[in-house]
């Protein structure tokens, strides 16, 4: 079933293009294909949401961005660039709480990257590092261990130590699935305002609908495994505060029909739905 494109890409070149990968493991002797042809295009600022049901091969994507795994097939173009080998023009948020080092400060954990990069001098590092430390608004505890921190806290000192590097894209991994359903929210609400402060460009994972609807600008749909694009849409017109609407609830349900009910599956031909 070819999938559905509702939407005409905004703006002339893809600062990201992925075209018809398959990713797949090796795994005890046997193949496991964990995406098929997937294609998509990510726009400069744009906020791009892999979502699909568990298994479907979001997390494999991102890897496949990240340079972390090679395509069995397809390729995947960073700025004109084929992905070979990840990098700091892609900084990743995970779900895990451990993704900081423990042993150093909330402080040292920003300036980390900064320094390996080699692009700044320490003063200058320091100073980016507790400018997005304050952004994320974590001032009063730079010099904090992450032990010490909430999940909450720990998400906004990874959040800070990738935007700090300012990478051409920001891939976000189910990065508050972990959180309770009141910082999972208030951080939505953090992505959001750092991203209208001054806009990045986004590819996050999530299989949770109204997450991708708050979060999203731009939102793919992919089947269950391995992963196929389903659908894109377009969900610019929602953000924080249309949760409880009407419209917010029917695009929800649309995309609950499109992602698991064959009555809501779109038809064989390209079409256009509004959200
Ligand atoms: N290292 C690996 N070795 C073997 N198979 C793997 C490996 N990583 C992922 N897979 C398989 O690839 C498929 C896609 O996995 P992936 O984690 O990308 O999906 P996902 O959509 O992110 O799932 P979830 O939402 O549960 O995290 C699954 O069948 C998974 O079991």
């Amino acid at each position: 079933m070819r999938p559905l494109r509702m939407v005409a890409p905004p703006g002339p070149q893809p600062l990201l293009q992925v075209r018809d990968v398959t990713l797949q493991y090796r795994s005890g002797g046997a193949t496991v294909r964990a995406t098929q042809d997937v294609s998509f295009d990510v726009f400069d600022g744009d906020r791009f949401v892999l979502l699909g049901p568990s298994g479907c091969g979001k997390s494999s994507l991102l890897k496949a961005v990240g340079g972390f795994i090679a395509p069995a097939a397809g390729s995947i173009e960073l700025d004109g660039r084929a992905v070979t080998q990840p990098g700091p023009d892609r900084m990743a948020v995970f779900q895990e709480f451990d993704q900081l080092p423990p042993w150093k400060t909330v402080l040292e954990n920003v300036m980390f990257p900064l320094l390996a990069a080699k692009r700044l001098t320490r003063v200058e590092a320091r100073e980016r590092a507790l400018d997005w430390i304050a952004r994320v608004g974590l001032a009063r505890v730079k010099d904090a261990y992450p032990h010490t921190l909430s999940g909450g806290m720990k998400q906004r000192v990874a959040i800070a130590r990738a935007l700090a590097l300012q990478p051409k894209v920001l891939l976000m991994d189910e990065p508050f699935a972990a959180l309770d359903a009141l910082t999972r929210r208030t951080m939505q609400e953090a992505l959001t305002k750092l991203w209208e402060e001054a806009p990045f460009t986004l590819l996050f994972v999530t299989h949770s609908i109204e997450e991708a609807l708050v979060v999203g600008n731009r939102i793919l749909l992919l089947s269950p495994h391995p992963g196929r694009v389903r659908a894109e849409l377009n969900s610019h017109q929602f953000g924080l505060a249309s949760g409880g609407s009407a419209e917010f609830q029917a695009a929800a349900q649309r995309i609950h029909g499109l992602l698991f009910d064959a009555a809501g599956a779109p038809a064989a031909h390209e079409e256009r739905i509004a959200l």
